[in-house]
């Protein structure tokens, strides 16, 4: 059965500036896809792909321009008030809970706001506090929870009106790497539950782990759709060529990028050094990188086979054209 239908959905947005009033902006540009029920789906994309904007129109918070969407068979133009009993979502941050009171009588309050009968909500409860851990927490006050925790208790408050999809909005933002970790084993369990989740996530590596089909977006539209190991196989005739260095300029990263069999180049800065993630054809001459950063103090030099983060900037771009 299919859970989440998206249809040819577009939205635009009146532009903000004012000397251009009847300007608008699309946002979401035409995309379709589809989720069974059951499983675990994500969206991809830069900042500003328009996967907030979708999920808002998929949550029924935003009226779409065009297109339809179905959710458990449910038209959102027509059934928004019952597909909100069959839904819910966090949208991460640190908003939307009640910090002076407990983790527990956090979800008593939003179970009386889903009208969940007390005996059935009390039960509920109980098991939602086992499934995100914090049942040892369940009186303590919210303001003493780690991100982490908090972040636990916005999935809580999603299971609340016991729905059949929930939508998570990069669930994992901002987390250290072992709160991260939890909150993911968290997430991956609630497909035992039954439920259909739509995850959005910069993090590759994420939704690689947890996703069964990934679709990826970027500037409203979708660019590719399918699962990690066939997004990946749109690399796997590459290398990766990592080097580090302690600095380098434009100039000589442009030259590197002219370089025929150079795919891509995407730089991370540090502190006190760059990293040069090169992606190269399987026919390349790494000297004649080298020869161009030689005197730049190479601190690293690495090679790897790609990853789904490769085949995503790859699909995506580096950032460096519009
Ligand atoms: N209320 C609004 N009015 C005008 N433009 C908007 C509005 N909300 C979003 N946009 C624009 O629509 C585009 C898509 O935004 P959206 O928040 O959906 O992206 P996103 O993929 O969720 O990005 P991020 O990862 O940064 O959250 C952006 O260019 C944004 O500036």
């Amino acid at each position: 059965m299919i859970a989440i239908n998206v249809e040819e959905l577009v939205r635009r947005y009146k532009k903000k500036n004012l000397l251009k009033k009847n300007e608008e902006y699309v946002a979401v540009n035409n995309i379709s896809f589809q989720v069974n029920k059951g499983e675990m789906f994500g969206l991809l994309g830069p900042n500003g792909a328009g996967k907030t904007t979708t999920i808002k129109i998929l949550t029924t918070l935003l009226f779409p321009t065009e297109g339809t969407v179905n959710i458990m068979g449910l038209d959102i133009r027509k059934d928004a008030k019952k597909i909100r009993n069959q839904i819910n979502f966090t949208f991460g941050g640190e908003r939307g809970l009640y910090w002076r009171l407990s983790g527990m009588d956090n979800l008593k309050y939003f179970a009386d706001l889903y009208n969940v009968p007390t005996d059935i909500a009390n039960k509920r409860i109980n098991r939602i506090l086992e499934i995100i851990g914090l049942k040892e927490w369940k009186n303590e006050r919210v303001e003493n929870y780690s991100k982490g925790m908090k972040q636990r208790l916005h999935i809580g408050k999603a299971l609340i009106n016991d729905p059949e999809v929930i939508f998570l909005d990069e669930p994992t933002l901002g987390l250290d790497p072992v709160g991260a970790k939890d909150l993911r084993e968290i997430i991956q369990n609630l497909l035992n539950l039954d439920k259909t989740i739509l995850l959005t996530t910069h993090y590759m590596y994420e939704a690689d782990l947890l996703c069964k089909r990934i679709a990826v977006i970027n500037k409203g539209k979708i660019l590719a759709n399918d699962k990690p190991e066939a997004l990946k196989s749109l690399v796997k005739d590459s290398n990766i060529f990592e080097v580090e260095v302690y600095d380098i300029d434009n100039d000589k990263i442009n030259k590197i990028r002219n370089l025929e069999f150079v795919q891509n180049l995407q730089i991370d800065s540090n502190e006190n050094s760059k990293l040069l993630q090169i992606q190269l054809k399987k026919e390349c001459n790494i000297s004649s990188i080298l020869s161009i950063i030689d005197d730049n103090g190479i601190k690293a030099i690495t090679n790897r086979r790609p990853t789904l983060e490769d085949a995503y900037i790859k699909l995506v771009g580096d950032g460096t054209s519009d």
